[in-house]
């Protein structure tokens, strides 16, 4: 579904898992900081809102989205107990490639550490034309992507859990 008309960050509490025995890790770009705080805003009001508790969540900022990679693993490294991480970045198409080469390496990138690591990553990388889109992204009349993250999160932590053997 596209999320133009729509506002895809509605969520319904009866159908995402309680996640107050969940811990989450939050890495936010430091990039276009007033599109990435209010995406961070959203993920942790909904993540909240679901149960999580607060001292369970974890941030660390990193200067760009590229970065968000590693910034990512060594979360991932650093605390062995969370069971999601949320990577957070806006990046705004300028006048050259550059767009191209950062959105391509930070999308690989997290799909790489999902194969490599036990914990999900979650995409929460806003990758628009311009920045009336990240801000009807963030927070704006298309919803927030930092929420759907959130609830993402919750359920792949949930399913992680289901999982274990
Ligand atoms: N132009 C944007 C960037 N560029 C910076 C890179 O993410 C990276 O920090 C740099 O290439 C050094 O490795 N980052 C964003 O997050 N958003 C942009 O619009
Ligand atoms: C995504 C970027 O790195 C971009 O904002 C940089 O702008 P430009 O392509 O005009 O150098």
């Amino acid at each position: 579904m596209a999320t133009e008309n729509n506002n895809l960050s509605i969520y319904d509490k009866a159908t995402i898992p309680n996640a107050k025995n969940f811990r989450f890790g939050i890495v936010v770009s430091e990039w276009n900081p007033e599109i990435t705080e209010g995406m961070f805003q959203g993920a942790f009001d909904a993540l909240l809102d679901c149960g999580a508790i607060s001292e369970n969540i974890v941030r660390w900022n990193v200067p760009g989205s590229f970065e968000l990679v590693y910034g990512s693993k060594r979360m991932i490294q650093s605390y062995d107990m969370l069971d999601a991480v949320i990577a957070i970045g806006n990046v705004i198409q300028g006048e050259t490639k550059h767009f191209d080469y950062v959105c391509e390496a930070v999308s690989q990138g997290i799909k790489d550490l999902n194969v490599q690591y036990d914990i999900p990553v979650l995409f929460c990388v806003l990758t628009d034309n311009n920045k009336q889109q990240s801000i009807d992204r963030s927070g704006g009349k298309h919803g927030n992507k930092g929420t759907e993250a959130a609830i993402a999160a919750i359920k792949m932590a949930q399913l992680r859990k289901d999982a274990k053997f």
